[in-house]
């Protein structure tokens, strides 16, 4: 069994002891439930943004841990200091190290930052989770779910005000899945089953999505000329965590790597 798979056979068992705890009407009680969400689509558009997500991640199947001693709070902050558009932070345990706890502290110290619950979701009950945690968009992965299925989950999300971000690998992914129920497309440079990562990725499939759509490049995204490449492209968002965790302060991490595309693309 690839990586992938063991994931989203380990989420299914988890989906199914929630919903066993918490019913969807309780989800709906939750004080950040009904809070109007922040537009992650308008961030990354807006004149002069910098289009960096910035990723909270304390460990991941393929690096082990990258950085598991730091608070969410104080990462993110840094983060939006630092001039990010948007926020990722992981919500999968088992995998990821990631909670629902991590999302909380961060959601409460950046009130006005659009945020992406990161997490496999395979059924819409994680969108009522997502709601209740204060997220304003979420995953859909095309490498597990059917087109079906993503057809179904973001038209869900939408109606409950969230933004969706399909994360495709490759062009019959990308053909497949993409739909009106989609705000943004990510192409992850990182192939989920093997972990190989390539920007490659991203050149080949930029051309490939319709230009109605945001596109963004995630994984293994490090240095200002790789940025200013995808720009090129037409990326105009860019989903970075291991490159700034890894640091003892990612929000300085980040300011660097603006200062540095900014720099270059003004020369
Ligand atoms: O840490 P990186 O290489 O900068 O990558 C961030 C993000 O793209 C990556 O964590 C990611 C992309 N898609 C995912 C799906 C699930 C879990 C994690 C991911």
């Amino acid at each position: 069994m690839n990586i992938l798979d063991k994931i989203v056979a380990h989420k299914r068992i988890e989906v199914a002891e929630a919903k066993s705890k918490v019913s969807t009407a309780d989800l709906e009680k939750a004080p950040l439930f009904g809070r109007k969400t922040l537009s992650l689509k308008q961030a990354l558009t807006a004149e002069g943004a910098s289009g960096v997500i910035s990723e909270f991640k304390r460990k991941s199947p393929s690096k082990g841990i990258i950085n598991d001693g730091v608070l969410p709070e104080i990462v993110t902050k840094g983060y939006v200091e630092a001039g990010a558009c948007g926020l990722s932070v992981l919500t999968d345990t088992e995998f990821f190290g990631g909670t629902f706890d991590d999302f909380a502290k961060a959601r409460a110290a950046n009130p006005s930052t659009p945020m992406l619950r990161k997490d496999f979701m395979i059924d819409e009950y994680q969108l009522w989770e997502a709601k209740a945690i204060g997220a304003d968009v979420i995953l859909l992965i095309a490498a597990c779910l059917t087109p079906a299925e993503v057809r179904h989950l973001g038209r869900k999300a939408q109606e409950l005000g969230l933004e969706v971000l399909l994360e495709v690998h490759d062009r019959e992914e990308l053909e497949q899945s993409v739909c009106e129920y989609v705000d943004m497309v990510g192409v992850n440079n990182r192939n989920l089953k093997t972990f190989v990562t390539s920007i490659e990725t991203s050149l080949e499939l930029a051309q490939l999505i319709p230009d109605n759509f945001v596109k963004i490049s995630e994984s293994g995204l490090k240095n200002a000329e790789t940025i200013l490449q995808l720009r090129e492209a037409g990326y105009q968002g860019f989903l970075i965590g291991e490159s700034f965790m890894v640091t003892e302060n990612p929000g300085l991490a980040l300011k660097e790597l603006i200062g540095r595309f900014q720099l270059t693309s003004n020369q």
